[in-house]
């Protein structure tokens, strides 16, 4: 008679292996809910792990080891949640052990019980309300005995109302019984907003009422809307809605756009508390922002993206503002992009989602021509605000002063002498992008990517590849001539020269350089006020600012990306372009666009200043349509590297072979090349792109072909990776 097999617990791992593990039960313990955390053994660790299935032993299988403990009574993620992570695991081809922990915050990964997120309320005990005529006027622990007296109050109201000081005297009330706490969980009460909404325009109106019809349901609406045209006032507009019919709303925005500015901005017109998450807070506060929103204690939540995979019990509405930004796509291990996860998402939740921007991605725009989506749209800026005049600059016949030319100058001299504010953008931080031997040509590369070293100050090279430093050398290494100068200019230069010119008036730099950590832009822009001054920096100064008294915007080189190899280089710099101009003349004073370039005539400048950016859209679309490029086709790119050619080509090749074997005739696979960036820090860099005009003939090909991939054994002489809608092909 056979044996029963075993049963086993099928155990989801974050280890680079695209396979569940078997255990046998941990002793004693019933069979978890998918999705509830286990720990178990794996080599000599004890892993967390997450309970997908049960499974059976294979009989002439190796020895199971038994699972250690249960951490769950009930899972973390709910079921719409665990269902969308599954469905991620398998389309950006990642082993479903790492991105089930991808989507929790570091504590709650490492098997930490889901934090207790209730408060602390105080008041005063009976012996406090006799005591209270007793305490001396005018002491602390009298005034918020006094403050007490009207009722029980949390923590951070007590901070508010007495000031510096009130945990000692709260102390001081506690230890003579005269005030105590209980621990529970916020009330969900609606309060007032601190400020009202202003009137809405006709179109911002429209687009509320437009996206107010979609909720219960799933559907996506792009909100197509000029710079300045007031997007956020629909999004809280549709937020309010949200919320007043018992749900929760999630608002997805790029790294640089959560300032505290914004979520401010969010609190005051909201009648519930907003919660946030970003880079800037502890795993502590990630894991109760988690639990709260796993609890239905958050109402809104406000984040970049991996807020993306916040529990949404009570989901309403999903919100990507600035849906075309670099920021939401990961760009190594789970390769995922929050955008469209998030489409996702809200179609399991059957929740509308809204995609918001003024220079929508190719792709959005596809779909909502396509009437996939509904497509709103806002052409004028709000409150009377004018778009911004835009003069192309032919640097042909200028003269430049460090990359600056006199009409430009002039331009902003008169900006500041009317009171006004100007930003000078530049893309490329740094003193100059290319260090030049005058004599014979030779100019300072990176030893380690073949690229030109940006010069940092006057002494410091650095590759912004790689990061590598070095020294500038005393004279020319190949002629020993003494003539190496500085070719182009990034934003320190920019600095240094606008100082020079502008002796005395306010100067920012804005860059990575200048500005780092939580806040620092916001610093920056708090520094400047409303006086006359001058902003310079790179994109990050292009991303969704309002200040009131910037009127010109100048862009000292509109060159890069017009003759890029990489295809969606042009919509990038287009975006960019549209983005950063629109920071000009957001309030009542006009603004002023000046783009510096040396190809006026380039057809992509002509659509984008003299049509604007919905034609530049339509235009490219036409053109990625006759190349059969995305949207109008799909990709994936297994990229590899290795200090040697011989198993990188080993590798591609083997992969390239495996990918012919299984033979789609709906996906071509290229043959392997060099990647746009032959070799970055000393490793050689190959990729073999997969192409096919249908999506799921593509799926079908990965599927298989990703778990092969591990098994060749040329993958364990290189790293690769694979990226399902690479967004560069870097
Ligand atoms: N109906 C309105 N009446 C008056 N002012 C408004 C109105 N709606 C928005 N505003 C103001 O207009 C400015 C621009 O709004 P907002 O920042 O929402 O624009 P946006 O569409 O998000 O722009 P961008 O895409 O450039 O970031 C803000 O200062 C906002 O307070
Ligand atoms: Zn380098």
């Amino acid at each position: 008679m056979p044996v029963p097999a075993p049963a086993t617990w099928r155990i989801a791992l974050s280890v680079p292996l695209p396979r569940l593990f078997d255990y046998r039960p941990a002793d004693g313990a019933s069979t978890p809910a998918a999705g509830c955390r286990v720990k178990v053994p794996f080599g000599s660790r004890s892993l967390v792990g997450f309970y997908v299935e049960a499974g059976t032993a294979a009989p002439e299988g190796p020895e199971l080891r038994t699972a250690e403990a249960v951490l769950d009574e009930v899972p973390l993620f709910d079921p719409p949640l665990w269902q969308a992570l599954g469905w991620a695991a398998g389309y950006w081809q990642r082993p479903l052990g790492e991105v089930l922990a991808t989507a929790l915050p570091v504590a709650l990964r490492q098997g930490e019980p889901l934090p207790d997120t209730r408060t602390a309320f105080w008041h005063l005990t009976e012996a406090g309300g006799t005591a209270l005529a007793g305490l001396r006027r005018g002491s602390r622990p009298r005034a918020l005995a006094d403050y007490l007296a009207q009722g029980e109050r949390d923590e951070a109201a007590l901070a508010a109302s007495i000031g510096p000081g009130w945990r000692d005297a709260l102390r001081r009330l506690e230890a003579r019984g005269l005030a105590a706490s209980i621990l529970r969980v916020p009330s969900r009460e609606a309060h007032a907003p601190a400020r009202a909404a202003p009137e809405r325009s006709p179109e911002q109106a429209e687009a509320t009422a437009a996206i107010d019809a979609l909720a219960g349901r799933f559907a996506v609406a792009l909100l197509e809307g000029v710079t300045g045209s007031g997007k956020t006032e629909v999004y809280l507009a549709a937020i309010e809605a949200c919320l007043a019919r018992g749900r929760q709303a999630l608002v997805l925005v790029p790294e640089i756009g959560l300032t505290p500015q914004a979520i401010r901005r969010y609190g005051e017109r909201l009648p519930v508390p907003v919660l946030t998450l970003h880079s800037g807070l502890s795993e502590t506060e990630r894991a109760a922002t988690f639990a709260r929103m796993a609890r239905g204690e958050g109402r809104v939540l406000i984040g970049t993206r991996s807020a993306v995979f916040s529990p949404l019990p009570d989901a309403g509405l999903i919100i990507i503002d600035e849906e075309h930004d670099g920021s939401y796509k990961q760009q190594d291990g789970f390769r995922y992009h929050a955008r469209d996860f998030a489409l996702v998402r809200a179609r399991g939740l059957g929740v509308p989602a809204v995609l918001g921007s003024a220079t929508p991605s190719l792709e959005t725009l596809q779909h909502a021509r396509s009437k996939r989506y509904a497509w709103l749209t806002l052409r004028e800026r709000a409150g009377g605000a004018r778009p911004p005049r835009v003069r192309v600059l032919d640097l042909r016949s200028q003269r430049l002063e460090h990359g600056l030319s006199r009409p430009l100058l002039d331009a902003i001299a008169d900006c500041l002498a009317r009171g006004e504010q100007a930003l000078v953008f530049r893309n490329r931080r740094g003193y100059a992008p290319v260090l030049l031997c005058h004599d014979c040509g030779w100019h300072a590369d990176c030893a380690r990517c073949d690229r030109p070293l940006t010069l940092h100050g006057r002494h410091r090279l650095i590759c912004h590849h790689c990061g590598h430093r070095r020294s500038v050398p005393p004279a020319c290494p190949d002629c020993g001539g003494l003539a190496l100068v500085p070719q182009g200019a990034g934003t320190e230069r920019l600095e240094e020269a606008l100082a020079a010119r502008f002796p005395g008036v306010p100067l920012i730099r804005v860059d990575r350089e200048t500005t780092r950590g939580r806040d620092a832009l916001g610093k920056h822009f708090d520094a400047l006020g409303d006086a006359p001054g001058i902003l310079v920096g790179t994109q990050m100064l292009a991303k969704g600012h309002d200040l009131p008294k910037l009127t010109l915007v100048a862009i000292t080189s509109a060159d890069e990306g017009l003759f890029s190899a990489d295809f969606r280089a042009g919509e990038r710099m287009a975006q960019l372009l549209v983005q950063v101009a629109g920071r000009a003349g957001r309030a009542q004073r006009p603004g002023e666009v000046w783009l510096q370039t040396h190809h006026p005539d380039h057809p992509l400048l002509q659509t984008l200043v003299t049509r604007g950016y919905p034609a530049f859209a339509e235009a490219e679309l036409a053109e990625r349509a006759a190349a059969g490029l995305p949207p109008f086709s799909h990709l994936a790119l297994l990229r590899a590297e290795s200090p040697h050619a011989e198993p990188l080509n080993a590798f591609l090749a083997a992969a390239h072979a495996l990918a012919r074997a299984q033979g789609s005739a709906e996906v071509a696979a290229h043959p392997p090349m060099p990647a746009p960036m032959p070799r970055r820090a000393g490793r050689l860099r190959g990729q073999v792109l997969f192409e096919s005009t249908h999506r799921p003939a593509l799926q079908s090909l990965l599927r298989t072909l990703y778990p092969a991939l591990f098994d060749l054994p040329e993958a364990r002489r290189v790293r690769w990776s694979l990226d399902v809608d690479p967004v560069d092909l870097y």
